[in-house]
């Protein structure tokens, strides 16, 4: 073996340490062993051929250079996956959460290309009607046209109704004249639409016949296929500089009286006749969110994924990393070996296991609904949109959280670029806002579970993901304290229930106190944003619990165990974190809260000797990971070193600098 291949000794005994079939995990988290041996296949043809194709680090390059880069290992990507990976897949599987997960061997920041895959051609697929589809899906799968996703505007994001672009039909040449009227109405912010995007789905305010019907989505040619020059009518340009997705060329756009035929309204939902006859969505008034909708249920997968890639990171790191003394002059300890350290990272191997079940369930009930819509039942949709809404929020948001304590887990070294962890942040941070901002959709959940809470008051029967509040009207006085699994979820609901009770209380008083119900709603909502996480989180851990009991049904004796234990870290974890909510609407006691906390502490330890083996249960390449601190072989200190001889800083060993500005200054005289 050579030093380059060579496993790093801490390491190596992690692994003989794991007493559990690390793939049997894999396969639970893949979703079966069909889909892992799926993903394997696609990962070696995709990345057989070298995927990190950069010899300079992209993180050196000028925002020209990057982008063109981008752009260059995006086109390999692409021809990859035409060429190779589509024949293993089939067309249909152009955007699935496997391709996601091998583009990020070629890509540390973001390809110009993922609001094309990701919201674009979904919104072809989810908007268009068939005829349109024929006519625009084969060119978009086929990049022979590029898209992006132009909603956001400079004055509006989350405020769809407020957007002023106008798309003004015109019978008399079948055509619609976009229109910018004023500088906020510029769209700005989509991604791949600055420099890469030659079409693109264009949210506007449809007026036809003199009067306004509401925001429409539009398929809009922005760009000359031959020469990539903007067409007449259009200015576009990129945002500048922001925090990550730097390489996604996030795009300004603005009309001036620019013309497009008709039949590039998107008319699944919504059509315009030839002579300007409005036909209404006859469903539903909110399909045409339904790209939005999509997303944030694919974000939940995100987050997962995303959160897996960073304590994959920082768990091998700190089996790599030893560091202090627990007594003068014994060995130092791997900085795993420290309970503190353990708190930080086993709650991150237990979140991506929740949200990755939590996503595939999430995406069962997201399909089931499209089925039920497909035959002219919409009942369920609003479930739908409280779900994920709020499952997007949270998941995004305690991502974000996490990554940074994996970091933060990684001491110096994880402020490295070459850590890859600065990278996961900043891409998962702005999941937390883009495609709905928290506290927007934590508020749009609460008006969901308000009118549940309404329905169950009047005896109603509710749906399932809110059924605790029917029992909340069956039962006295606060939920009795029960700490097995089942236990603890019932009491997460009640508190749920609790906080909605305290809402509708409050929005109640206020208006009999002589407030309109826009304010006293507005006066309440920092509880409803609270009562909706409350909620949201016995979604999450009712939904990981139940997932692990039917997946582990026939699973080895040591795999059950050590999943067992890792849900009831989480429950215990969320438990310690809510001891205020758990006392005020249950029979908590001080002793039952110290028997959690040692409960606790005692799974951290039971949890320690598969840690390595938990984080390579998830199964990511290095070509993935693309880490300097967490390859599969714990070379930590040597790839650090590695990296620095990329560093074009280090080409001359004096820099041009010092004899321009450093050597005049040490010379003068004050
Ligand atoms: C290589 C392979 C790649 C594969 C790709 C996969 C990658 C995946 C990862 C990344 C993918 C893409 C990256 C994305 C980048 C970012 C893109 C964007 O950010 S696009 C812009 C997104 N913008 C938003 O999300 C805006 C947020 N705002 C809103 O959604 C809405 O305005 C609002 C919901 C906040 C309010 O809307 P409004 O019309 O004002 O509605 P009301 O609040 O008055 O509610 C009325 C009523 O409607 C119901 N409602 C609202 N929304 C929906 C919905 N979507 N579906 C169903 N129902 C909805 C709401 O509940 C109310 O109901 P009531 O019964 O009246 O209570
Ligand atoms: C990296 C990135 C990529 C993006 N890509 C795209 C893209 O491809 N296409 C696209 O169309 N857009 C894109 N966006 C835009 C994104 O969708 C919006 O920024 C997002 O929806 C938030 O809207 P906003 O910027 O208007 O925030 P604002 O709504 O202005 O939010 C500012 C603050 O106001 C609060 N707030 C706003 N309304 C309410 C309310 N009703 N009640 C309580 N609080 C409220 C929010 O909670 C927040 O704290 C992207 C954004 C980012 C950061």
């Amino acid at each position: 073996m050579t030093s380059k291949n060579k496993i790093n000794e801490d390491l190596a005994n992690e692994r003989r340490k794991c007493n559990f079939n690390i793939e049997e995990v894999t396969y639970i988290l893949d979703g079966g062993k069909e889909k892992t041996l799926q993903r394997k296949k696609i990962e070696d043809v995709a990345l057989n051929g070298g995927a990190s194709v950069d010899d300079i680090p992209e993180e050196y390059l000028s925002a020209r250079e990057r982008y063109e880069n981008a752009i260059r290992k995006s086109c390999i990507y692409t021809n990859i996956v035409k060429n190779e990976v589509l024949e293993i897949t089939g067309i249909e599987n152009y955007g699935s959460p496997v391709l996601r997960r091998t583009g990020d061997a070629f890509f540390k920041d973001i390809s110009p290309f993922m609001l094309h895959l990701g919201m674009f051609v979904p919104s072809i697929i989810g908007q268009c009607t068939a005829e349109q589809q024929a006519t625009w899906l084969p060119r978009a799968l086929d990049m022979k046209i590029i898209g992006a996703y132009a909603q956001t505007e400079l004055g509006h994001g989350t405020f769809i109704r407020g957007l002023e672009t106008t798309a003004t039909y015109d019978p008399e040449t079948e055509e619609f004249v976009l229109h910018s009227p004023t500088i906020t109405s510029y769209k700005w912010w989509a991604g791949g639409l600055g420099r890469t995007a030659n079409h693109c789905t264009v949210v506007a305010q449809l007026y036809t016949q003199g009067k306004c019907h509401g925001t429409h989505l539009f398929i809009v040619q922005i760009r000359d296929l031959e020469t990539h020059m903007p067409l007449p009518g259009v200015k576009v340009g990129e945002i500048g500089p922001r925090m990550g997705f730097n390489t996604a060329d996030n795009g300004f756009l603005g009309f001036n009286n620019y013309r497009i035929p008709r039949m590039n309204m998107m008319m699944k939902n919504a059509q315009v006749l030839k002579d300007g006859t409005y036909v209404k969505a006859a469903r539903h008034g909110k399909l045409t969110y339904g790209t939005m909708v999509f997303v944030r249920v694919t974000l939940v997968g995100e987050a997962s994924f995303n959160l897996a890639k960073a304590v994959t990171i920082a768990v091998r790191y700190s089996a790599v990393r030893r560091q202090s003394e627990l007594r003068p002059g014994s060995i130092e300890p791997q900085i795993l070996d420290y309970p503190t350290q353990q708190h930080k990272l086993f709650i991150c191997i237990a979140t991506a296991h929740a949200f990755q079940l939590t996503a595939s369930w999430l995406w069962n009930t997201f399909t089931a609904v499209q089925a039920e819509m497909k035959k002219g039942n919409v009942d369920t949709l609003p479930e739908l949109h409280a779900l994920s809404s709020c499952l997007k929020a949270l998941s995004t948001s305690d991502a974000t959280a996490y990554i940074e304590q994996c970091r933060f887990a990684c001491g110096g070294h994880g402020y490295m670029l070459s850590s890859n962890l600065p990278f996961l942040y900043a891409f998962v941070v702005a999941t937390r806002t883009y495609e709905g901002d928290y506290t927007v959709l934590l508020l749009q959940t609460a008006r969901f579970l308000v009118k549940a809470w309404e329905q169950a008051e009047s005896g109603k029967v509710v749906t399932p993901t809110v059924a605790y509040l029917n029992r909340h009207f069956t039962t006295n006085g606060k939920m009795i304290w029960d700490n097995s699994p089942e236990g603890i979820i019932r009491v997460f609901q009640s508190v749920a229930a609790g906080k909605i009770s305290l809402c509708v209380r409050s929005i109640r008083n206020r208006i009999t106190s002589g407030m309109d119900h826009e304010d006293a709603w507005l006066m309440t909502t920092v509880q409803l944003v609270n009562a909706a996480e409350a909620h949201c989180r016995s979604v999450i851990l009712h939904t990981y619990w139940n997932e692990i009991v039917r997946l582990t049904k026939h699973s080895s004796d040591n795999v059950k165990t050590v999943l067992n234990q890792l849900v009831m870290l989480y429950l215990t974890y969320w438990a310690l974190e809510r001891t205020g909510d758990l006392l005020r609407y249950s029979t908590i006691s001080e002793n039952d809260i110290d028997l959690l906390q040692r409960q606790y502490e005692e799974l951290l330890v039971k949890i320690r000797p598969n840690a390595v083996g938990l984080v390579d249960a998830f199964d990511i390449r290095d070509e993935i990971l693309q880490s300097t601190l967490g390859s599969y072989d714990g070379r930590v200190y040597e790839r650090l070193m590695e990296e620095v001889q990329k560093n074009p800083l280090n080409k001359e060993p004096v820099d041009p600098s010092f004899h321009k500005y450093l050597k005049p200054l040490m010379k003068s005289k004050i």
